[in-house]
């Protein structure tokens, strides 16, 4: 199916490169005079006849004889052989060579990486044709000798290109969905990443063929080295030289074959990568929907967001007051403003309360036993030992969902990638606990931690387009994910692909496995992802701001997809996000992140009605609601400081409007309720409009 279908996508784009398929020709002549050169040629190829030397074209002789009597058509066919079986080995030893050591050195990085790099700096010093030379002094002569030699030259650029390949795609987001699928490393390496290498490779690999092509006539040509019987286009010019005033033809014809078989290396490597590229043709379509007419997409809900006015409107406080009409419209600054300053400010409580406050704090509620997923005192570091996350407790219980809030560069993805064991290069849990159920995931490895990623826990990604292979199938990506954890064979978990689809609402499933990611829009390129997150039936299902790109309108349909999944399939949500609307409508209880830390911890109707910590009180002024009307909207002054630049005592103490001298110097703890204020019990900060 898929790849019969890939293969005839890539031979009509073959087919639309004139000059490419003009090249295949040649190449396939040649291939077909070397295989069948004893039945093809009209003589032996080292025959001689010294009657017939140095002959123009002639009946018996069409193109020929060299100063042996030698015809010079055979020796040109049999030359062929000689050119097509020297390159080939060489560049077939260059790339089992490189193309192994470029993808183990660029993913296991580290030593291995800089050890297989110093001696790639030697081995590259050396010229080709000397070291060919020298090898075959050791073994012996013989081009198949001097070949070994080029290929492991040609070995080194290889692994060059495919380290630099694997080096750039190993940070990609879809090579981390494969691990959050669960797929072993090996199967990342040699599925998900070196078809990514393929492109350049073809390209380099065509041009190593002529470049093998070229050595192979001049250590022939120079007679040194090799078999000097061998029937060689190179030889054929050497042995030229004496005649060619009298015979130019002896020297034109070997010399052309040389430069036609290198030229139409070089061409043919282009048009191969172009013709290869599924994006090369899919350019013309993108965000195209194959849905056939009449079929439909699961609606989304009447408001076309979802998420804002309703959502917010139903959680707020029955008792909130109204904007006393009498005052007429107010200007939104002033309207901002009022919204803070309303409140009582650092001068209005004095410093004894909030000492007073401190000292009366009990720790936070302890996570009920049977919770699915526990985070207790979580800290993570980068390599310079900075704090991304800070002792970050919460946890989740069966069937809910959970929303873990907070502006860009909170620890909101840091935290979800400790969980799944996806920390980035240098990052470490430094201390604390995750537990899944009865499985520590905290300092999880190797094929226990695979179980759990894809097996147990699911990930849906930001960006779905980063999150797909753009080089395979979504057939071929979701079947790869199911096999990882069952022993399905390709047909039932392509079955079973196709039932995912079903499931997230993709029309016509079974043949939009077939397609590539790019052929999808970003909300069905999401709901694919979704699908892939299922494919193992997920206790836990991590979503990483899963709408943010996406399109406004698309962004409620996947929502309600994944709140409707999750009733489904009685899993767990973990929902993150920056936009405190988009978990109004969906979560059961929400953590605020600031800073590395959860702020406030509390469900999304208290949250949201009454907030305690002045930054979840911010983040509700900034999300858009019915009284907005054209004003622009509230916004927290000042941004979140890098995590190498926490503030002391309270973190949010610098863009916090009620902080006092306490809340700049005191270690703030969370308290009995969830929230991280020093000021929690006395402030009555504004809730949800
Ligand atoms: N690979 C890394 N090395 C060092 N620091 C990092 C790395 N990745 C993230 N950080 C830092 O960790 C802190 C938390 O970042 P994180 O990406 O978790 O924030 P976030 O709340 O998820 O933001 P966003 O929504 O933009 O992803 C930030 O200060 C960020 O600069």
């Amino acid at each position: 199916m898929s790849t019969h279908q890939a293969r005839a996508g890539t031979f009509s784009r073959l087919l639309r490169q004139p000059v490419t398929v003009i090249c295949l020709a040649f190449l396939a002549l040649q291939i077909t005079l070397a295989l069948a050169a004893p039945l093809i040629a009209p003589y032996g190829p080292t025959e001689i006849s010294v009657a017939d030397k140095l002959q123009g074209p002639s009946a018996d002789h069409l193109l020929g004889t060299d100063d042996l009597g030698r015809d010079t058509l055979t020796r040109l066919i049999y030359g062929t052989r000689t050119a097509l079986l020297a390159s080939g080995e060489s560049v077939a030893i260059g790339l089992v060579l490189g193309v192994g050591l470029g993808l183990f050195v660029g993913y296991r990085g580290g030593w291995w990486d800089r050890i297989g790099m110093r001696i790639a700096d030697v081995m590259q010093s050396i010229p080709a044709l000397l070291l060919a030379l020298a090898l075959v002094a050791v073994l012996g002569n013989g081009l198949g000798n001097a070949m070994l030699a080029v290929g492991l030259i040609f070995a080194v650029s290889f692994m060059r290109i495919t380290r630099a390949v694997v080096l750039a795609e190993r940070e990609k987001l879809y090579v981390d969905a494969a691990r959050v699928l669960g797929l072993r490393p090996l199967s990342i390496m040699f599925r998900q990443v070196l078809p990514n290498v393929s492109p350049p490779l073809i390209v380099q690999a065509s041009i190593a063929l002529g470049t093998a092509l070229l050595i192979e006539a001049t250590l022939s040509f120079l007679g040194v080295g090799v078999d000097t019987t061998a029937v060689s286009w190179g030889a054929m010019l050497d042995a030229s030289r004496q005649h060619v005033a009298e015979h130019p033809l002896l020297a034109i014809l070997p010399g052309a074959a040389i430069t036609l078989s290198v030229l139409v290396f070089n061409l043919l490597g282009d048009g191969l990568r172009d013709a290869g590229s599924p994006r090369s043709a899919g350019a013309t379509r993108p965000g195209r929907s194959k849905a056939p007419a009449g079929t439909t997409v699961p609606a989304g809900p009447g408001d076309p967001t979802g998420i804002g006015p309703a959502a917010l409107t139903d959680l707020a406080p029955a008792n909130t007051p109204a904007e006393p009409a009498a005052d007429g419209p107010m200007d939104s600054t002033a309207k901002a403003t009022a919204t803070v300053t309303d409140r009582p400010t650092a001068e209005a409580v004095p410093a004894t309360a909030t000492a007073t406050a401190l000292t009366t704090v009990r720790g936070p509620a302890p996570a009920p036993a049977d919770a699915l997923l526990r985070l207790d005192g979580l800290t993570v570091t980068d390599p310079g030992g900075a704090q991304l996350v800070s002792g970050v407790s919460f946890h989740i219980n069966r069937g809910e969902t959970f929303g873990l809030v907070g502006e860009s560069g909170c620890g909101k993805s840091i935290t979800a990638s400790a969980i799944l064991g996806l920390l980035p290069r240098g990052v470490t849990v430094a201390s604390g606990s995750i537990r899944l159920q009865d499985t520590e995931l905290a300092g999880l490895r190797g094929e226990k931690l695979r179980k759990v990623r894809g097996g147990r826990v699911g990930m849906v990604f930001q960006d779905p387009g980063s999150a797909l292979s753009p080089v395979h199938t979504v057939g071929r990506q979701l079947t790869d994910a199911i096999r990882a954890h069952s022993d399905l064979n390709r047909n039932q978990a392509t079955e079973r692909a196709a039932e995912l689809l079903n499931l997230v609402g993709v029309p016509a499933p079974r043949e939009r496995l077939k397609d590539y990611p790019h052929q999808f829009s970003g909300g069905m390129a999401q709901r694919v992802v979704i699908a892939g997150a299922l494919a193992c039936d997920p206790e836990l299902l991590i979503a990483d701001e899963p709408t943010t790109a996406l399109d406004v309108t698309i962004q409620a349909q996947v929502l309600d997809l994944l709140a409707g999944l999750r009733e489904r399939l009685s899993m767990s949500l973990l929902l993150i996000t920056h936009d405190l609307g988009v978990v109004a409508d969906s979560c059961d209880r929400i953590a605020v992140m600031y800073a590395g830390q959860i702020a406030e911890q509390r469900t999304v109707r208290d949250a949201f009605a009454t907030p305690r910590h002045p930054y979840t009180e911010a983040l509700l002024a900034a999300v858009p609601h019915h009284g907005n009307g054209d004003e622009p909207l509230a916004t927290i002054p000042g941004r979140v400081p890098p995590a190498w630049d926490w503030p002391q005592g309270c973190r949010f103490h610098p863009r916090c409007p009620y902080a006092t001298d306490a809340c700049r110097t005191t270690p703030v703890p969370v308290d009995i309720d969830g929230v991280r204020c020093l000021r929690a019990s006395e402030l009555d900060l504004a809730g949800a409009r």
